[in-house]
């Protein structure tokens, strides 16, 4: 895997306060990326700086090898950004506004027409391509937006919590838009602050806070560093004490236990790296499995463990 972002040492001030608080951040190629972080935490800014719009205090950023600095034009060249505020026309039609952002990149000609169509089609406004943006609903003029930002076919897409305020046919439209254009080749960054979308779509995550990315990793990852447990749930065909005295001594297991009817549940670290473990033992013991669940904390407790303070209510 190769990083296609990387962010070095990056700082952004606002008279005297930290934005942006020594930044150090690598995406690779084929990620999906979610920043994470209460309002105020730095993710926009973070982007801003990213797509070439707000300049560093410090440090740099590359993307593709090229930096922000120095070649900022071949960096804007591989993005694509979903901004949080509608960056469309409403006096043009759906189609126009796509054409304009398709030109801007430098397309012409039929290359041009088929990758508007593409586009909108895309984003499923293809029937609507010649109506005004100003008949649409909120959650179409946010396809429309991403619509914009993808015509180029980008490297790199960006999108700036582009779920906020819309209505949930709209919402599932975009998430699985987000999952399409990842499988299609392109690395995602997708800032949010609802923890449920960033746990079903990222790959990895970042947790900004006042500046500074306090955590970054894969769920499993992130739980682990806030040392947080997972609760496996084990509906057997029996119960056989023996086993679970051995499920009990694995290294990373804090409790193993019957909870009655043939359910063991244990509480544990890591759980991913257990499981083999687990499973061997029942195995051994000739026991069929018969369900199992696992139940994992979420984001805003992760947030909560690691800040002292709660994701909603900042
Ligand atoms: N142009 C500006 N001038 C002064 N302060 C700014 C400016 N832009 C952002 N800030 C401040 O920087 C901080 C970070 O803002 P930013 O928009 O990056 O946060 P965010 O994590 O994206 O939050 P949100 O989810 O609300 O967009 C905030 O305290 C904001 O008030």
């Amino acid at each position: 895997m190769n990083a296609i972002v990387h962010f070095r040492d990056v700082v952004k001030k606002y008279d005297s306060v930290m934005t942006v608080n020594h930044l150090n951040l690598e995406i690779e190629e084929g990620e999906i990326f979610g920043l994470l972080g209460p309002n105020g935490a730095g993710k926009s800014t973070s982007i801003g700086m990213l797509s070439g719009l707000i300049d560093l205090n410090g440090g740099d950023i590359t993307v593709g090898g090229s930096s922000i600095k120095s070649r900022p034009i071949d960096v804007k060249r591989q993005i694509g950004l979903v901004p949080q505020e509608l960056a469309i026309y409403l006096n043009l039609t759906a189609k126009e506004n796509v054409t304009f952002f398709a030109k801007l990149y430098g397309l012409r000609g039929k290359l041009l027409k088929e990758r508007v169509d593409e586009a909108l089609l895309f984003v499923g406004l293809l029937d609507r391509a010649k109506d005004k943006p100003s008949t649409f609903s909120g959650g179409m003029k946010r396809r429309l937006n991403i619509a914009c930002a993808i015509v180029h076919r980008p490297k790199l897409i960006i999108m700036d919590e582009p779920t906020v305020g819309i209505d949930p046919q709209s919402r599932n439209h975009i998430l699985e838009s987000v999952r399409t254009l990842n499988r299609l080749g392109s690395t995602i960054i997708y800032t949010s602050h609802y923890m449920e979308e960033v746990e079903a779509i990222c790959t990895r995550v970042g947790v900004m806070d006042q500046g500074k990315l306090i955590a970054c990793g894969t769920m499993e990852q992130l739980r682990l560093l806030a040392g947080q447990d997972t609760k496996l749930a084990f509906e057997l065909d029996r119960e056989e004490p023996q086993a679970l005295e051995e499920i009990s001594s694995l290294p990373r297991v804090k409790q193993a236990g019957s909870i009655g009817e043939g359910i063991i549940e244990v509480i544990c670290k890591d759980s991913a790296a257990i499981l083999q473990d687990i499973l061997f033992i029942f195995h051994k013991y000739g026991i069929s499995l018969r369900t199992m669940t696992r139940t994992e904390p979420g984001l805003e407790t992760l947030f909560l463990q690691l800040t002292g303070r709660s994701l909603r209510d900042q």
